[in-house]
């Protein structure tokens, strides 16, 4: 019986869900071995400058591609939202497994909601779609960056350097945090999350059929669906950390709909297209032709010039 080695980041939140995407393999394969092999990225070494001025899509992954192409390791569990939307083709994400959520959480000092807190009050993000929103619906609170994993950013917050602090729920329930510590769950209609957000991609050699196969047993159809949507999307509008965009796709009433959003990095303009289509390629092309056609992708334009 073949042994597989999984590639994964060692932040907490990196090998959390990457014991518990293992767990739910082994609950289907239980003879079969899987050991873990950590593996430091750019993404990680670089703790002290904002991630999106640091640039280069992939900050995350490339690292470990490298780790899968030389068999060191046989799949690698990503947070979807930090792989390129288009891989080269040596490599396939062959399973999306049931996504957690996929909202931002808004954590403040006191647990009061977003509307509540008082002018002038500082918000930490190192997200630039986060960044963005925030700033179209209050223009009289500050945003400043902060890094680091999940309970880094919280502890900043409760020591005062920032009044609250924004971050995807899925982290903080993978984690096991308890509810109780988020004044406010940002509806994804209007506070629109990163695309693929709160979805695993496990990623590996796209000749490894064996492992193909095995995947498919914990790999969810409708969540890859909708977050092919999503990346379609991302990669026609040349989209990345770097840029203020965001979207999500849904089922709703058995159609599948994907909003796209894009907006300038002060918030002062939103672009928000929504549309419906079976074939969810189509789907995130569709988007994607009517961001070209009301000016929104000159936005991402402009901005990929300046890097
Ligand atoms: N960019 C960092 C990152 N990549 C994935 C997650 C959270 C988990 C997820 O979205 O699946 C986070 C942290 C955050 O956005 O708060």
């Amino acid at each position: 019986m073949r042994k597989f080695t999984v590639g994964s980041r060692r932040s907490d939140l990196a090998m959390t869900q990457s014991k518990q995407f293992i767990s739910s393999l082994k609950a289907q394969f239980p003879d079969v071995e899987i050991d873990i092999k950590e593996i430091v990225t750019k993404g990680d070494r670089i703790v002290d400058v904002q991630l999106s001025k640091v640039g280069g899509k992939g900050l995350f992954v490339k690292e470990i591609e490298q780790a899968l192409a030389n068999k060191e390791i046989d799949m690698a569990i990503h947070s979807l939202k930090d792989v390129p939307s288009a891989l080269d083709p040596e490599f396939t994400i062959a399973c999306v497994p049931e996504r957690e959520d996929k909202r931002d959480a808004f954590l403040s000092n006191g647990n009061v909601a977003f509307k509540d807190l008082p002018a002038g009050s500082v918000i930490g993000t190192s997200s630039l779609r986060r960044s963005a929103q925030l700033l179209a619906m209050r223009d009289d609170v500050e945003v400043k960056w902060v890094r680091g994993n999940i309970d880094t950013r919280i502890k900043k917050m409760e020591s005062g350097e920032y009044d609250a602090i924004v971050l995807a729920a899925a982290g903080l329930k993978r984690m096991g945090w308890s509810d109780d510590i988020v004044a406010e769950y940002f509806d994804p209609e209007s506070f629109i999350p990163a695309i693929a957000q709160g979805a695993l991609g496990i990623e590996c050699r796209s000749d490894d059929k064996e492992l193909i196969d095995m995947l498919k047993t914990v790999h969810s159809d409708d969540d890859a669906t909708c977050t092919t949507a999503e990346r379609t999307f991302l990669r026609r509008m040349d989209g990345s950390c770097q840029v203020p965009i965001g979207g999500y796709a849904t089922y709703e009433d058995g159609e599948l709909y994907l909003t796209g959003l894009i907006m300038p990095e002060d918030g002062s303009e939103q672009y928000i297209v929504k549309k419906s289509h079976q074939d969810p390629k189509a789907l995130g092309n569709l988007v994607a032709d009517e961001m070209e056609r009301i000016g929104a992708k000159d936005i991402i334009d402009r901005i990929n010039e300046t890097l």
